[in-house]
């Protein structure tokens, strides 16, 4: 059986634990039934011991399995990589969502994706990544009585990701703890319209509106002065044909959208400007995570 989940870019400047949408990267695992456990690691944190021997996928596709099925049974566990870790693409959202639908899908249970989504809260409490982990697209959700309520969106082909991911990482935890507690009701304001045009804009596929409307006052700020080289990188994008030039997620990836005939002048714009830093074009994924038995 194989399990493959995209890459996901959450906030999106103002939609703050609201909006995300999903980048055609993915994790890909293959679990087959074996005689005893084992796993092989290739592409993005192959070269982490811990990712072998304590590694979150394995211990919650571990718990739902033995909750399912009140079996213990041993598997090899292969593992292929795009999403780096730690770096604003979703990948503790890629593992969770991946885990779980693994655990149901290889005792062939049905696991609607709104039960999906509504279990994968458990271990990740914002909806902006877990939701287009598994649904795709470009999506605004919300929690409401331990639900996740959302609405999705395709991504057209006429856009592309283009995305800058430095060489160092931003823990989630750490990220949200450089964040106020207490905002003024100005900025505030200016979120809540931000990021309502921002959905607009998307729902109607308005993309000359994006540049305005992802603008964000609440944690873009805080969270990149613990890497300034983030601003230039952002003012970069955004004089070379970006549409929209966001955090991805809680750092330290810079993410852009940009029409498909401007994106090769812009990667090359910050390939040149940033040559430490990856950065590369990929389309969006409307898939969300898939099942192939
Ligand atoms: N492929 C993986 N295999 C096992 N564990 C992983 C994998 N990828 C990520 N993790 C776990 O998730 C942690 C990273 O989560 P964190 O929330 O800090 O980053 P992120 O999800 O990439 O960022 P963001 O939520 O901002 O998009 C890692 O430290 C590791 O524990
Ligand atoms: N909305 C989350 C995304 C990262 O998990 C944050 O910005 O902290």
């Amino acid at each position: 059986m194989r399990v493959s989940v995209p890459a996901t870019s959450a906030n999106l400047g103002p939609g703050f634990d609201t909006l995300g949408l999903a980048i055609a990267m993915k994790n890909q695992v293959v679990i087959k039934p074996s005689k005893f456990h084992s796993v092989s690691l290739r592409g993005e944190g192959s070269n982490n011991p811990a990712l072998k021997d304590n590694n979150m996928f394995i211990s919650i596709f571990n718990d739902f399995y033995h909750n399912l099925t009140h079996k213990k049974r041993n598997f090899r566990f292969e593992f292929q990589n795009e999403v780096p870790l730690s770096r604003g693409l979703g990948s503790s959202s890629a593992v969770i969502v991946s885990a779980i639908a693994s655990a149901y899908a290889i005792e062939g249970i049905k696991l609607e994706k709104q039960k999906l989504l509504n279990l994968a809260l458990a271990y990740e409490n914002h909806p902006d990544n877990i939701t287009p982990a598994v649904m795709g697209g470009f999506n605004v959700a919300t929690v409401q009585d331990n639900e996740v309520r959302f609405l999705n969106k395709s991504i057209p082909k006429v856009l592309k990701a283009v995305v800058v991911i430095p060489n160092r990482p931003i823990s989630t935890q750490l990220s949200r703890k450089a964040l106020p507690y207490k905002y003024s009701k100005e900025d505030v304001i200016y979120n809540i319209s931000h990021s309502s045009l921002l959905t607009a804009a998307f729902m109607s596929e308005n993309w000359d509106m994006l540049k305005c409307a992802s603008q964000d006052m609440i944690h873009q700020k805080y969270r990149m002065k613990h890497m300034p080289e983030l601003f230039d990188v952002q003012k970069t994008a955004l004089s070379n044909g970006s549409l929209m030039s966001t955090l991805s997620g809680s750092g330290s990836t810079l993410f852009s959208v940009a029409y498909v005939d401007d994106s090769r002048k812009l990667e090359k714009a910050l390939k040149q400007k940033f040559p430490h830093f990856k950065v590369f074009t990929c389309d969006f994924d409307n898939v969300g995570v898939r099942i192939d038995l």
